[in-house]
C-alpha cells in the first residue's frame, strides 16, 4: 500500500491523492479552454471555461470518495452534498479553488488549483481544517501538502507524486513581497505598510495567489491581499483561498491574519464570503496588525 501522503489519514489521504492525480489532466485540459463561459461566479467575477470544467472534473472525482461528505467551489453558489451513504457531521467537507488566478490563463502565466479539507460542514472556520493542499502550474506541476504533521512538497507527473522536500518551513531571512489591489484603491495603512515592506523586500506579484504564496513559502516575506478603499474585505475569499492558504503558511512556521488575528479564528457567515488576506513571515504579520490597531 502506498504511504500516505504528508501522513494524511484517510479521507484526507485520498483526496490529496486524487486531487494530485487529477493535475496533470487539468493542466492538459487548459488548452483550448482559455476564453469566456457566458456565466458569472457567486462572487460576480466572469468565469473562464477552463474554471468551470476543472471544477466538473474535481467536484465528479472528489464527490465519489469515501467519506466526502460536501463540496464546495467558488464556482458554484450552494454546498453539495455528496451521496447519500456519509452524514455531514461524520464525514469531510472539501472547498475548493478549481483555478486560482484563472484571469492568468489569456496571458499564460501561471495558475493555481487550492483545496482546504474541513471536518464541519461548510461554510467552516479554518480552525477547522483536517488538511489543505495546492498545485501550482509553473514551469512544472508541483503540489504542496500541509497536515497537522507540517507541510510537504511534491513534484507531480505520470500520476506520481514525488516528494521534493519534507518539513518545509519559511525561511527565516524573508526576500519577497507582494501586495494586490490596485495603489489608489490603498488606504493610507496600507500604502505606509507597502512602504516598509518595499523598503525592506523584493517585489513579486504575478496575478496568481498561488505563484505568489510558493515565491512566499520558497524564499520566505509577505504576501497580502489587503483591506481597499472599494473593497473593505479585499477580494479572496475565506472558504476557498484564505483558510486553506492561511493553514498552509501557519504549519510551515509562518502567520496568517485577516489584519486583526489569525484567518484560521474568522467564523464564516457566508460560503463566498470574502477577507483580507495577510499571511508570511510573523515579523511582517505583526507589522500589518500593529499598524491597523494604530489607524
Ligand atoms: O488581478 P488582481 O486584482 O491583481 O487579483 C489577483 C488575485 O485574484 C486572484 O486571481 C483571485 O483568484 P481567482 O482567479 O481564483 O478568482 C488571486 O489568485 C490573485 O492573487
Ligand atoms: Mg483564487
Ligand atoms: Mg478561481
Amino acid at each position: 500500500m502506498a504511504t500516505a501522503l504528508n501522513g494524511a489519514v484517510e479521507p484526507v489521504d485520498s483526496i490529496i491523492r486524487t486531487v494530485a492525480r487529477s493535475a496533470t489532466e487539468i493542466r492538459q485540459g487548459l488548452i483550448g479552454r482559455r476564453s469566456s463561459a457566458a456565466e458569472e461566479n457567486p462572487s460576480g467575477e466572469t468565469q473562464l471555461e477552463a474554471d468551470v470544467w476543472a471544477d466538473d472534473l474535481l467536484y465528479d472525482r472528489l464527490s465519489r470518495l469515501e467519506g466526502v461528505a460536501q463540496y464546495a467551489s467558488e464556482e458554484r453558489e450552494e454546498v453539495l452534498d455528496c451521496g447519500d451513504d456519509v452524514d455531514v457531521d461524520d464525514g469531510v467537507a472539501v472547498a475548493l479553488d478549481p483555478l486560482d488566478g484563472s484571469s492568468n490563463l489569456k496571458s499564460n502565466n501561471t495558475m493555481g488549483t487550492i483545496v482546504g479539507i474541513y471536518d464541519e460542514p461548510l461554510p467552516a472556520p479554518g480552525e477547522a481544517l483536517l488538511g489543505a493542499c495546492y498545485v501550482l502550474y509553473g514551469p512544472i506541476t508541483t503540489m504542496v501538502v500541509a497536515t497537522e504533521d507540517g507541510v510537504s512538497e511534491y513534484e507531480l507527473g505520470g500520476g506520481e507524486a514525488t516528494v521534493v522536500q519534507a518539513n518545509v518551513t519559511l525561511p527565516d531571512d524573508p526576500v519577497v513581497y507582494g501586495v494586490g489591489g490596485r495603489v489608489p484603491d490603498w488606504p493610507p495603512a496600507i500604502e505606509a505598510y507597502v512602504s516598509r515592506l518595499e523598503s525592506e523586500l523584493k517585489l513579486r506579484y504575478g496575478g496568481a495567489m498561488i505563484g505568489d504564496i510558493n515565491q512566499v513559502l520558497t524564499y520566505g516575506g509577505l504576501f497580502a491581499y489587503p483591506t481597499l478603499e472599494s473593497s473593505p474585505e479585499g477580494k479572496l475569499r475565506v472558504q476557498f483561498e484564505g483558510n486553506p492558504i492561511g493553514y498552509i503558511l501557519e504549519r510551515a512556521g509562518g502567520r496568517s491574519s485577516d489584519g486583526h488575528g489569525s484567518l484560521l479564528a474568522v467564523e464564516p457567515t457566508e460560503l463566498h464570503q470574502r477577507t483580507p488576506l495577510y499571511v508570511g513571515n510573523k515579523a511582517y504579520v505583526d507589522l500589518i496588525e500593529d499598524i491597523l490597531a494604530d489607524a
